[in-house]
């Protein structure tokens, strides 16, 4: 196996994302959420554009997963959709791909096995992380020979699974085939949901949100002490 990926082996993958709409959008402020991730431990990074991804690689020293997200008009496909993202990804320094593996129509009209074998004729060295949504794409792409599944999607194409907890089942569904390292990805907000995802059989965890974003953290927060004043406060006697 590739020293790389041995190198992940039940450890935790930080994604460091913000997108333009977010206050820590920008290149310097993701490669100082990696530099955190490192110093915590992390064992990889995951990240996005061409911008962030040469940042963080100056910045770290750690494998970058790297992906480009990009809306065509034509397509829901948004995660590194066709080979002109994969290049970019490449060529800004990222050490692998991830890529939507997921059966929706494609906006350069390949199928996922075309756009994997382009991949693997043109970059040979660079591993594939396919980001599926369920168990058929999952064995699909390992099918594909792919060297990584991540269960990224679930939740986020029309026909998965919707919950707002990590896919455990998906995620053992696919490991127990025994065929293609399994990556736990989405909705990750705990310590112990990691433990859980590596005792259902992922060989690593992928944490995003909960550790880089720190709006949607805050709202957490917020969410559930919101209210608490108006049930229990003590009656006052007139
Ligand atoms: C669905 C989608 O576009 N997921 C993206 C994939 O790169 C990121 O926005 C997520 O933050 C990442 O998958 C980690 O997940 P979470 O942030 O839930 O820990």
């Amino acid at each position: 196996m590739n020293a790389m990926i041995k190198s992940l082996r039940h450890g935790c993958i930080v994604s460091c994302q913000a997108l333009e709409d977010e206050p820590l959008f920008g290149a310097s402020h993701m490669a100082a959420m990696a530099v955190a991730a490192e110093q915590g431990g992390a064992v990889a990074i995951r990240c996005n554009s061409p911008a962030d991804i040469a940042a963080i690689r100056q910045a770290v020293s750690l494998p970058l997963i790297g992906l480009y997200k990009r809306d065509y008009d034509n397509s829901d496909v948004y995660i590194t959709p066709t080979m002109e993202e994969v290049k970019a990804v490449v060529e800004a320094g990222a050490h692998m791909v991830a890529i939507d593996a997921t059966s929706q129509p494609r906006p350069d009209g390949r199928t996922i096995a075309e756009f994997i074998a382009e991949i693997k004729a043109v970059y040979p060295q660079v591993p594939i992380v396919a980001d599926i949504s369920t168990f058929e794409e999952g064995v699909h792409a390992m099918e594909l020979a792919v060297d990584l599944i991540s269960t990224t999607l679930s939740g986020y194409t029309p026909y998965s699974e919707q919950q707002s907890e990590p896919d455990l089942a998906l995620v053992k569904r696919l490991a127990d085939l025994n065929r293609t390292l399994v990556l736990a990805e989405g909705r990750i907000w705990t310590p112990d949901q990691c433990l859980e995802c590596l005792r259902a059989g992922a060989y690593a965890t992928v944490v995003g949100t909960a550790i880089t974003r720190p709006r949607e953290i805050t709202k957490q927060f917020v969410h559930v002490i919101r209210g608490f004043g108006e049930h229990s406060q003590p009656t006052r006697k007139k």
